[in-house]
């Protein structure tokens, strides 16, 4: 099939390399015109393991094509994916400025029938709005079909993910149009389901706010654990082996960042006020994260009093492994917290340090190599749980750092194991070791 994809980000490269691999013809649509030309080249302008081999194979054999005009994306078009941003507005919304934008341009470029589906997660009812749209700037009469094909990939792991997703979801109101994306699916072999447009809509908030209570839960859990003595990784494996709770996203950390659970959190709240019905759990789940993001910080000014004049080495700065966005990555908010309390903060990460400069504060600096951050450093923190990272060996902390003191934000590493290493060790939910034992008191 001849499919136009609008938007070249983490979601729409992704799904115009995969769909042109299982063997539609795709031309993808940016308004990025240096973005268009790196991809033209078959260079992928976002970091994402295993997506420009995919994307050069594909160019090479005349079945993916790129440009920054509506005319010739659509010109052949029998499908178009809207897969633009759709970030947050101040007041906790979706702002839907790119989603508008499109819906007029394919309205005013379409020249035949066609099925637009949108990929953006957008707040129920935005399909609606989004024919409107399209139909207010259509010239001539033609018909135009609206599908909700709402995506579940994850950053680092997309191209895995498009190819061995759980489920493909189809929202649709006319059975042509959904046979039409089931078609068009089918070759990826993963089970499709197809509902109506507005509970495809739905499925992708309330799956990504289920996900994010997930974390804020064992969040509050590890909380407990750390004031109570128990230990979280026991006990999510404990819990975990309960299949309705099931073993995965159970690990403990320093709150989910990146570009999509605090957003579509945050307009889902929006949503549910909008229509009558406030979701307090929600509410609670985002307020749980902000006070999570806070907590290694808070553990090294309880161990230190003051931070001031501190340096601190920050190990891994993007919102988590094998992705280079730093959007809401919680090292935003530690960096900020750090050099708010008069710390000196050394950064590093293997992938994400540019964009980092962009949204940490100006007085962070960046090393090269994790040893250079650590090297002169008081302590360490490790917020990113890359393989590089993991695999830094306890006594090579103990040779680099000023005092062998880590706070670990991501719990790589094993307590016993450092305490055997002499290192000062701090992470989430379990024991600290050498620091001095509370006296026994009773449980309740
Ligand atoms: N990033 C992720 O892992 C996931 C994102 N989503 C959703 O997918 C949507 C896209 O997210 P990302 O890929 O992260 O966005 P992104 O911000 O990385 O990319 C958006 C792209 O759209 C382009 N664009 C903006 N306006 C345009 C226009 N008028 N015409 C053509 N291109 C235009 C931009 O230049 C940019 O390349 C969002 O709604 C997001 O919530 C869903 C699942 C996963
Ligand atoms: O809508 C989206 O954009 C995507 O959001 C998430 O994907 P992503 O944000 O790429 O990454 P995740 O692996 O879900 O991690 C999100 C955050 O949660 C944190 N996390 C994850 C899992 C866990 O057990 N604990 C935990 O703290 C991660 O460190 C990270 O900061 C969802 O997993 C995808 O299904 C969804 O498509």
């Amino acid at each position: 099939m001849n499919i136009a994809v609008v938007g070249t980000g983490y979601v729409g490269l992704v799904t115009g390399v995969a769909l042109s691999d299982i063997g539609h013809n795709v031309t993808c649509i940016d308004i990025d015109i240096e973005k268009v030309k790196k991809m033209k080249r078959g260079e992928s302008p976002i970091y994402e393991p295993g997506l420009e081999d995919i994307m050069k194979k594909n160019i090479e054999k005349g079945r993916l094509d790129f440009t920054k005009c509506y005319e010739d994306g659509l010109k052949n078009a029998q499908v178009a994916y809207i897969a633009v941003g759709t970030p947050e507005k101040e007041d906790g919304t979706a702002d839907l400025r790119f989603i508008e934008a499109v819906a007029e341009s394919i309205g005013q470029h379409a020249e035949h029938d066609i099925v637009v589906v949108t990929k953006s997660t957008v707040p129920v009812g935005t399909n609606d709005y989004i024919r409107e749209i399209i139909q207010q700037n259509l010239f001539e009469n033609m018909k135009v079909d609206v599908v909700s094909n709402p995506e579940f990939l994850r950053e680092g792991s997309a191209v895995h993910d498009a190819f061995h997703g759980d489920r493909i979801v189809i929202g649709a109101d006319t059975q042509s149009a959904a046979d039409t994306i089931e078609q068009v699916n089918l070759p990826f072999g993963i089970p499709i389901y197809k509902t109506d447009i507005r509970s495809a809509e739905m499925i992708k908030y309330a799956s990504n706010a289920f996900l994010a209570t997930k974390i804020s839960f064992v969040n509050e859990i590890s909380n407990l654990c750390d004031a109570l003595g128990a230990n979280i990784e026991d006990v999510t494996a404990g819990m975990g082996m309960d299949a309705r709770i099931g073993n995965k996203f159970l690990n403990a950390g320093i709150g989910y960042g990146g570009s999509c659970f605090p957003k579509d959190t945050s307009a889902l709240v929006q949503l549910a006020d909008q229509a009558g019905e406030p979701f307090e759990l929600l509410r609670s789940v985002i307020k749980t994260n902000d006070k999570q993001k806070r907590l290694l910080v808070e553990k090294a000014k309880e161990r230190f009093g003051s931070l001031q004049g501190k340096t601190v080495a920050l190990l891994g700065l993007a919102f988590k492994p094998n992705t280079d966005d730093m959007r809401e990555a919680p090292s935003i908010t530690i960096a900020q917290e750090l050099v708010l309390a008069g710390a000196n903060v050394v950064g590093y990460d293997p992938i994400a340090t540019e964009n980092a400069k962009n949204v940490l504060p100006g007085a962070v600096t960046y090393a090269t190599t994790a040893k250079e951050a650590c090297q002169n450093a008081d302590f360490a923190m490790i917020l990113t749980e890359w393989d590089e990272i993991q695999a830094i060996q306890l006594d090579e902390y103990k040779s680099w750092l000023n005092e062998p003191i880590l706070f670990d934000g991501r719990n790589c590493h094993n307590p016993t194991k450092a305490k055997q290493n002499g290192i000062e060790y701090h992470s989430i939910g379990r024991p600290t070791t050498q620091q001095q034992k509370q006296p026994a008191t009773s449980p309740n």
